[in-house]
């Protein structure tokens, strides 16, 4: 059999709002989120041995259960009782533990593959119902495009696409957990909610002023009250001309939504000088079709 190759697109989340915390300890999000054009690889095929060889270019990340790649290919494997072993070679370029769903677009592309390799005639929606298990980011991840999550990420509503923009990505070299960030989010009378829905008008009449007049996510209050670099580079991005900028997910990644390429770069290079973002990319709205 031949090798597939899938691409695992990161996301941004344009308005991140929690609603408040279920019995078993994961949150109710409200959440619009966008797929960016930053992507890692996978390249997939069939081993006549039974096991699961996960190859990647980043020493430090695990390759064992540890991986949600591993995860994902172990799922389907017992569920449709797959003798035959998976290869999978793993580019990564998504910053990791980031805010990105780096791990979490990898293990959507390893799930969609396992359904081209073996033929198992699974359906997106029945992708994402099996995603869920794995991660709350995971069924958005399957799906892809500008979307409206809520429940722990896994109830989507597809909207219509983002307008375009470019996007300066900029990571400074601190490890956020998202499981942290979550226990410490405080939430009462004072907490300031992004306008979700004003978001989605926006973005159904491609206003996209009207989208970045409204970025805010209730995460920055734990992240940024820890590590006050990420409001630096929020302010560089502003400072340089972007429209406006917010951290992604849980952090420590900003993004800056720009309408001019020449003001990325000049954000772009401004930032590589200052130091503080050690990963940065100039990237931009990635729509991909649906169905
Ligand atoms: C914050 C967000 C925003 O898109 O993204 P990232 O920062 O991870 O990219 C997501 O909600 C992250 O989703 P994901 O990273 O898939 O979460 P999971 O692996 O399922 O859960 C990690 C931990 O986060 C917490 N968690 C996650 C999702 C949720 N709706 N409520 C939670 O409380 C739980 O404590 C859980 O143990
Ligand atoms: N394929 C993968 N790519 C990246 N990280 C992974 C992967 N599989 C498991 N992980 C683990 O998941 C954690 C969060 O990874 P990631 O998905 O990049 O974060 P985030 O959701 O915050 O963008 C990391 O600490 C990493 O060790």
């Amino acid at each position: 059999m031949n090798t597939i190759m899938l691409k695992a697109y990161a996301k941004i989340n344009l308005g991140l709002d929690v609603l408040g915390k279920r019995e078993d300890g994961y949150h109710e999000v409200r959440m619009i989120m966008q797929t960016i054009r930053l992507y890692d690889k996978l390249n997939m095929k069939k081993l006549n041995k039974d096991e699961i060889i996960i190859k990647t270019n980043l020493s430090y990340l695990p390759t064992n259960e540890n991986n949600l790649v591993y995860r994902a290919i172990q799922m389907l494997k017992e569920e449709f009782n797959i003798k035959q072993g998976i290869y999978v070679e793993l580019q990564k370029h998504i910053p990791v533990a980031a805010g990105l769903a780096g791990g979490s677009s990898d293990a959507a592309a390893a799930l969609t593959g396992m359904n081209r390799l073996f033929q198992l005639k699974l359906t997106t929606t029945d992708l994402m119902q099996r995603a869920v298990k794995l991660g709350a980011d995971i069924p958005y991840c399957i799906l892809g495009g500008t979307a409206l999550s809520e429940g722990i990420g896994e109830v989507l509503t597809p909207l219509a696409p983002m307008p375009k923009a470019y996007v300066l990505i900029a990571k400074p070299p601190i490890n956020v957990s998202t499981k942290y960030v979550y226990e410490n989010l405080i939430l009462d009378e004072r907490t300031n909610h992004p306008d979700i829905d004003g978001i989605m008008e926006a973005i159904n009449s491609k206003d996209l002023c009207g989208v970045t007049n409204r970025l805010s996510n209730v995460l920055e209050s734990v992240t940024i009250d820890k590590y006050p670099v990420i409001q630096e580079i929020k302010d560089t991005m502003i400072e340089f001309g972007a429209m406006n900028a917010l951290m992604s997910g849980s952090g420590p990644t900003v993004f800056g939504i720009f309408e001019d390429l020449n003001l990325a770069k000049k954000a772009f290079y401004q930032l590589k000088i200052q130091g503080k973002a050690k990963q940065i990319y100039l990237t931009d709205i990635f729509n991909r079709k649906r169905g």
